[in-house]
């Protein structure tokens, strides 16, 4: 459960930025929060405690989470500090053409345009316990094809953490079948 003061926290240092990358799109810019120390040491405390399946909080007790799989570009901001807390790997989603082995690929929309993101085929074995985490959950296109490349790879995702959810566009009704944690909605 986040504190109000987290929640206040944190909206103050998210920026909307109206019609980025595109006219009707408000972009919600997360670079003030990043900047902040404290605010982002929060952050990645936050989002390494957030529940999994169990709605348990993540500790050290908990079954281990293998690795953490951050999408680029902005999930590995936050990813990367999250695995080491965790005391994980940390794996790369990355757009396609980023990655030099061979690669797995999964195609999506986004609120503004359409992007292919893609994986090292040998990042993740059968049977790892993999935390998902980004930094924004609009459409869910970006999250629902990483879990689509998690459930290639014979991943079991121990859920997906997720700075913040555009609740108004349903993102979260694609990932029904995984457990989604957003520090924050609007
Ligand atoms: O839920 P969705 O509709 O898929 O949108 C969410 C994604 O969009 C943004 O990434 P973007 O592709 O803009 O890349 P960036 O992190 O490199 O800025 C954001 O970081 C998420 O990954
Ligand atoms: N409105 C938005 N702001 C920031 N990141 C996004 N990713 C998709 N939509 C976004």
């Amino acid at each position: 459960m986040i504190s109000d003061a987290d929640r206040d926290m944190m909206l103050s240092r998210i920026r909307d930025v109206p019609d980025w990358p595109k006219p009707g799109v408000t972009f919600k810019d997360i670079t003030p929060l990043l900047r902040d120390a404290p605010a982002f040491a929060r952050v990645i405390e936050l989002l390494s405690d957030a529940g999994p399946e169990t709605g348990e909080p993540v500790t050290a007790a908990s079954p281990p989470v293998d690795l953490v799989i951050g999408i680029e570009a902005r999930g590995f901001i936050l990813g990367a500090p999250v695995a080491h807390r965790l005391g994980a790997g940390f794996v790369p989603v990355r757009k396609e053409g980023k990655l030099p082995a061979e690669t797995t690929t999964a195609n999506y929309e986004l609120e503004y345009g359409e992007e292919t993101v893609e994986v090292h085929r040998d990042a993740v074995a059968p049977g790892q316990r993999v935390l998902i985490v980004d930094d924004v959950l609009a459409t869910g296109g970006t999250v629902s094809a990483t879990v689509e490349l998690m459930r290639a790879a014979g991943a079991e995702i121990v859920g997906v953490n997720v700075l913040l959810e555009l609740g108004f566009l349903h993102g979260r009704d694609r990932l029904a079948d995984v457990h989604l944690d957003a520090l924050l909605t609007v």
